[in-house]
């Protein structure tokens, strides 16, 4: 990969390698695009085989993120950052806050938060080096009702466009995954009258769910030919696939997993089979916009209210996509490309004049 000419062609501002000789520290920061605001993304430990495997993911990340705070009407960037280590050997205190003192070094362009392999308690001696760190415990705390919460408001609006409901009272939605996310979306839709079926690997959170709801249980491989309305996958990326996708007799596929389409096409093969997709970095932006509230001064309500504003959204997203002749997906990278374009001009006509 020429790295200059990957960064040219997405149009990336910065790439950050850093290194703390006493505690091992090692790692790289992606700030992809800071029109909207300060680049914000989660710092990933993860021990690649390769420097070069770091990079790829790591550019990934933090353009995803610009797309994700842009669709969500936030005044974000995007940016991520990958630390390269074992997780099991290479944390401690020292090692945290030497991360914390090379995040304050960047000056507030990125901001940092937890993410695969980094816990609450890291984050809390990163924060006592750095004030550019957002989702701690003790403040927006633990994202994923939120998450739940955007997904819940997400699955009504698909439903309104696919099905012309109003509600999901009486709708059958299939669950994928009943872990963080899983659980709360599953309490809300149960709340509002769906019929759910769940599916997970892990006993305990199976039972966690069965224990508070009423719903039907059905095997891992099942659910993705089970009888519903609605495919909601909150477990794992890539489950619409060329394997899965002639199987699926819902209408809706709407969840909180990321980097839910194997491959691009398979959201316009989801079109020509009648079935709505709501774009993931949309819909699971919930978290997002939680932890993005503890910048601006936390507020519990004033998060779910603009959560809420993802059912808007997606109606928006998929109007674009009508009148466009688009997928959903590419409905949203314009509705999120559109938004730093115009912030682009703003900017450059103030300056001209
Ligand atoms: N937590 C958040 O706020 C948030 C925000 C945005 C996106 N997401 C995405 O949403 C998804 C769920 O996140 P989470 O925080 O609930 O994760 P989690 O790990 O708490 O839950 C995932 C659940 O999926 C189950 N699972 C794994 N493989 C499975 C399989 N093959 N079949 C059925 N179940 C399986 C796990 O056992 C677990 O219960 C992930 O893809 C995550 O990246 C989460």
């Amino acid at each position: 990969m020429n790295k200059f000419d990957y960064m040219s062609k997405y149009g990336y501002e910065q790439m950050v390698y850093f290194y703390d000789k006493e505690t091992g520290l090692k790692g790289i920061t992606c700030i992809h695009d800071t029109t909207l605001g300060p680049a914000l993304g989660g710092t990933r430990l993860w021990n690649y085989a390769t420097e070069e495997e770091a990079e790829v993911d790591v550019l990934r990340l933090a353009r995803g993120m610009t797309y994700k705070a842009a669709a969500a009407g936030l005044n974000l960037g995007g940016g991520k950052t990958v630390l390269i280590g074992d997780a099991d050997k290479v944390k401690s205190e020292a090692y945290w806050r030497a991360f914390g003192r090379y995040v304050q070094s960047l000056n507030g362009r990125y901001i940092t938060a937890e993410d695969v392999n980094t816990s609450p308690d890291d984050m809390d001696y990163v924060a006592m080096e750095t004030d550019y760190i957002t989702g701690l415990a003790k403040t927006s705390g633990d994202p994923s009702p939120y998450t739940a919460y955007g997904v819940f408001v997400g699955i009504k609006a698909t439903c309104k466009e696919r099905l012309g409901v109003d509600t999901v009272e009486g709708i059958k939605v299939a669950v994928q995954g009943v872990g963080h996310v899983g659980y709360y979306l599953v309490k809300y839709l149960i709340e509002e009258g769906a019929v759910v079926t769940i599916t997970d690997i892990k006993q305990d959170n199976i039972d966690r769910v069965t224990n508070d709801f009423d719903v039907t249980v059905v095997d891992p491989d099942a659910i993705y030919t089970v009888d519903c309305d609605v495919y909601a996958p909150c477990a794992l990326g890539a489950t619409v696939n060329d394997d899965t996708i002639d199987g699926f007799k819902c209408k809706v596929i709407a969840g909180a997993a990321n980097n839910v389409l194997k491959d691009e096409r398979h959201g316009k093969i989801l079109e020509e089979h009648g079935i709505l997709y709501a774009p993931d970095y949309v819909i699971n932006a919930g978290g997002l916009i939680n932890v993005y509230q503890e910048i601006l001064g936390y507020d519990a309500d004033e998060a779910k209210k603009k959560t809420e504003r993802i059912y808007d959204r997606l109606l928006d997203i998929y109007r674009i996509a009508k009148e466009n002749n688009m997928t959903t997906v590419e409905a949203a990278n314009k509705m999120a490309e559109d938004r730093i374009q115009t912030m682009k001009n703003v900017r450059s006509n103030y300056i001209k004049r």
